[in-house]
């Protein structure tokens, strides 16, 4: 069983991680044992109805935060499906705990659920199938230097 370790960002301007992008979620994901885990609360920049978060702002924090699942998965991989489970409301400014785990591996597939609770109670869940790729997806479709930065946080981190 690993310990609590804090993980890296992608990206500083990544939408979900990224410290410096000013409008992002900024979230602080941790590896602890066999799932990584993310405290945040969403704020008027994540708004949809009033007073509470956007769908889409939910569906990108469980996205990213199933995207650490990759330090486990020990491969690079993107995002090919992404279901969202919407069970209740969340409001702004409320402490949301977000946890994602991998359930299952095929050769190129990696099976990654993801769950949001407000204390003891589920808000919203959601389940994705992320596709392994090799880093050079990432240089052909992506920025180069940002690539290369990406590269050196993994092994730093390692
Ligand atoms: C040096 C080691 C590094 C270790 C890394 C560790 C940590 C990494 C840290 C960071 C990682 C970096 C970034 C993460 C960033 C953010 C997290 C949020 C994630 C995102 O925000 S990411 C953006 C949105 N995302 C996209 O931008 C994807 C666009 N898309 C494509 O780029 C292509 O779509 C691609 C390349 C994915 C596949 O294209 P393709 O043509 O190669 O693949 P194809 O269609 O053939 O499917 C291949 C195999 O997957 C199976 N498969 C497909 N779908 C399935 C399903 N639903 N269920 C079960 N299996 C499925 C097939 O059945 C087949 O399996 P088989 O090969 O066995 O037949």
């Amino acid at each position: 069983m690993r310990g609590d370790k804090p993980l890296p960002a992608h990206a500083p301007w990544c939408m979900g991680c990224g410290e410096d992008n000013p409008n992002g979620l900024h979230l602080e994901v941790h590896l602890h044992g066999d799932h990584v885990y993310a405290d945040l609360q969403f704020d008027e920049r994540h708004s949809g109805a009033p007073g509470l978060a956007h769908g889409g702002a939910i569906s990108a924090a469980c996205d990213d935060i199933m995207g650490f699942t990759l330090w486990i998965a020990e491969t690079p991989a993107v995002t090919r499906t992404l279901t969202v489970e919407y069970r209740r409301p969340v409001p702004l400014h409320t402490p949301v705990h977000i946890t994602a785990s991998l359930v299952d591996e095929t050769d190129r597939a990696l099976f990654i659920e993801a769950n949001g609770t407000v204390g003891d109670t589920t808000y919203f869940a959601a389940e994705a199938v992320f596709v392994k790729v090799d880093l050079s997806h990432f240089l052909r479709h992506g920025d180069w230097g940002a690539t290369a930065d990406l590269i050196t946080r993994f092994f730093q981190a390692d």
